[in-house]
């Protein structure tokens, strides 16, 4: 098969899937590829899904009709390579081949070489960013306002940086070096090839992401439930800072994941797979870290397959869920202890309006700010909740969305 056929088709595959379908790339089956080129067919099938919209507009002043899904999707791959760069000559070859090599298609591989020969993909890059679906958009701007959404928005258009979080004394690989102690890799490649990763000194971690267990601030033997654990980022943390840790998940796949992930790193924690709303607990904790499930609307450039997927549908529910999970992790806690709420989630419903239900619900509760080191004073609120957006650090590769507080019992 022509060099990068067989990528670009998977490509087209995992596309078809989440357009067509409505699947996240995440449950999807990986292509069956050698690894380089099957990290080449998802790092394709997010930058199309990066510019699904601006790719449709250039492309429709080709068209008279609209081709079946499987070739308009060849077509926007095909677009969004001549865009970032590919030689024309190649992604033009390779759209006819597989154009051709389905039967229900194969009659239009004459199309596609005239669309794709009168294109010209350099409106593409100019062309404005693709926006978040309304479900999304119409919070955020009432939120934040459309500058700060139209800022988010050119963060989720780029592929994100590596963030790595470091054991203390660990070596990282080459990086640059972030304000909250983060290393940020631009174009890492393969993780698993980087100096250090067998020997566990650090692991991948957004830098907002690193915060919730920073603000828990673990102390050495104090006894640490991470709730909502997997797959392990923060336990991680928690159990390098020399906490007891007890990890808990639903999920018995992603707590595997955390075991494989302690084993690299040589850290430990109790692990236990239960549902947080049925588990007892026999003992109290100093302080909880709960890491709740959410919309992942902070973590769009990680996930772009989300907005085509996802329809606001869960969030009540998900809301709903949080503020019971609170409400059970506090009675876990002891007379005195913290618990950090966080969400990887730019809706406030998941994040402000969460912390604010939860101190009306227990008047015993208050909020702490502590200090944590390269959080510019701006990213905290009057109510002692720190919220993280995509736009800050715009500059520097932006982070994940994300919204966190502590809180002390007594
Ligand atoms: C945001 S993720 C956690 C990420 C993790 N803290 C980390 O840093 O790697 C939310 C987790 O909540 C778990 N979860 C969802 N519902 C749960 C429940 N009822 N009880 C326990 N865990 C639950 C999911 O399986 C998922 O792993």
């Amino acid at each position: 098969m022509a060099e990068g056929v067989a990528a670009r088709g998977a490509a087209v595959d995992l596309l078809n899937a989440v357009l067509g379908e409505g699947r996240m790339l995440a449950e999807l089956p990986e292509p069956e590829l050698p690894p380089g080129e099957r990290a080449r067919a998802r790092r394709l099938t997010e930058s199309v899904l990066r510019r699904v919209e601006p790719a449709d507009r250039l492309l429709d002043r080709h068209l008279r009709k609209a081709p079946p899904l499987g070739v308009r999707n060849i077509l926007r791959l095909a677009v969004v390579e001549m865009a970032l760069g590919a030689p024309a000559h190649g992604v033009v070859n390779a759209a006819v081949t597989l154009t051709r090599k389905n039967r229900k298609s194969q009659h239009l591989s004459g199309l596609v070489n005239a669309v794709l020969r009168a294109v010209d993909p350099q409106a593409l890059v100019t062309a404005p960013m693709q926006k978040l679906p309304r479900w999304l958009r119409q919070p955020l701007v009432h939120a934040y306002g459309r500058e700060a959404v139209a800022a988010m928005e050119a963060v989720f258009a780029a592929a994100p940086p590596v963030d790595l979080t470091l054991r203390d004394g660990a070596l990282p690989p080459q990086g640059e070096a972030l304000p909250t102690g983060s290393i940020r890799l631009h174009d890492p490649g393969q993780i698993s090839a980087l100096p250090g990763y067998q020997d566990g000194g650090w692991w991948v971690q957004d830098m907002a992401a690193a915060l919730p267990a920073r603000m828990l601030e673990a102390r050495p033997g104090e006894s640490v439930l991470d709730l909502c654990a997997a797959p392990g980022g923060k336990t991680m943390q928690l159990a390098a800072a020399g906490a007891e840790v007890t990890a808990l998940d639903i999920s018995a796949a992603r707590m595997k994941r955390l075991a494989e992930n302690l084993a690299r790193t040589g850290l430990s924690a109790k692990l236990i797979t239960a549902d947080a709303l049925a588990w007892q607990s026999d003992t109290l904790f100093d302080a909880i870290l709960l890491d709740a499930p959410c919309s992942a609307s902070g973590t769009l450039r990680r996930h772009p397959d989300l907005p085509f997927v996802k329809d606001g549908s869960e969030v009540a529910g998900l809301a709903e869920l949080q503020a019971r999970l609170i409400d059970r992790a506090l009675t876990w806690l002891k007379p005195g202890g913290r618990l950090v709420f966080a969400t990887c989630s730019l809706l406030p419903e998941e994040g402000e309006a969460q912390l604010a239900a939860a101190l009306d619900r227990h008047p015993g509760l208050r909020v702490e700010r502590p200090t944590l080191a390269g959080v510019a004073p701006e990213w905290w609120q009057e109510t002692g909740g720190l919220r993280l957006r995509p736009d800050y650090l715009a500059e520097r590769g932006g982070m994940d969305g994300f919204f966190m507080a502590r809180l002390r019992n007594g």
